[in-house]
């Protein structure tokens, strides 16, 4: 797929919300990519997914044994993964704040995970995922998104195959410009409130 053509799904599914956001890692932001609505049309989810997939070299996409993504915003996203892949996926969840595998979930010493999440743009929910993929025996090789909104400057100590890459700013909390301020901000995600 070329990047109008996923643009184009993007848009097409109205994901792309203007106003002020409170993003899982605090900062906040005039944007916010609502990739649940991308992901509403199953098709649509699985034909991204593909293209997630076709972005993974050959050589390390044949290594990867489970998908794992962190709730609630990878699970889609990563259940079409292991579709794509021809591998089983699973979800970890903070239901206690930290991120756990559950429902009977488990991974087997040394399975070689691909970590799949919808958006990342500090990239803390994907290295705390990562941290509690590492405590259930799992070896995380790589990890892929639908969006990079870190601009190119995320580390997540595993090589990160991206869609598309989407450049917004976002603030510290006492960094928000005036006529964002101006505005209450509302919180899309599902991580509590620090
Ligand atoms: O790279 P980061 O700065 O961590 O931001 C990206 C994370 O934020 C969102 O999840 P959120 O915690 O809002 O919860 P959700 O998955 O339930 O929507 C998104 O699904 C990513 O997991
Ligand atoms: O950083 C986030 O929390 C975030 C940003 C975004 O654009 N979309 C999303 O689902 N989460
Ligand atoms: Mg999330």
């Amino acid at each position: 797929m070329s990047e109008d053509e996923i643009l184009a799904e993007f848009r097409a599914s109205q994901a792309l919300l203007e106003g002020h956001f409170l993003l899982s890692s605090g900062r906040h932001s005039a944007h916010y990519l609502q990739c649940a609505r991308v992901l509403m049309d199953p098709m649509r989810a699985s034909r991204l997914a593909t293209a997630t997939a076709a972005r993974i070299p050959r050589e390390l996409r044949q290594q990867i044994q489970k998908v794992v993504s962190p709730a609630m915003g990878g699970v889609i996203i990563g259940h079409e993964m292991g579709r794509a892949l021809g591998v089983e996926a699973m979800f970890v969840e903070r239901p206690t704040g930290t991120f756990e595998l559950r429902r009977g979930f488990a991974l087997s010493k040394g399975d070689r995970v691909l970590l799949v999440e919808d958006v990342v743009t500090t990239g803390l929910s994907s290295r705390e995922a990562i941290v509690a993929i590492e405590a259930a025996g799992g070896e995380v090789i790589a990890a892929a998104s639908l969006v990079d909104r870190s601009g190119g400057s995320v580390d997540l100590g595993v090589p990160f195959f991206p869609l598309v890459a989407l450049n917004f700013p976002t603030y510290a909390p006492d960094e928000v410009p005036a006529d964002l301020a101006a505005t209450p901000a509302i919180k899309p995600g599902s991580r509590a409130q620090a």
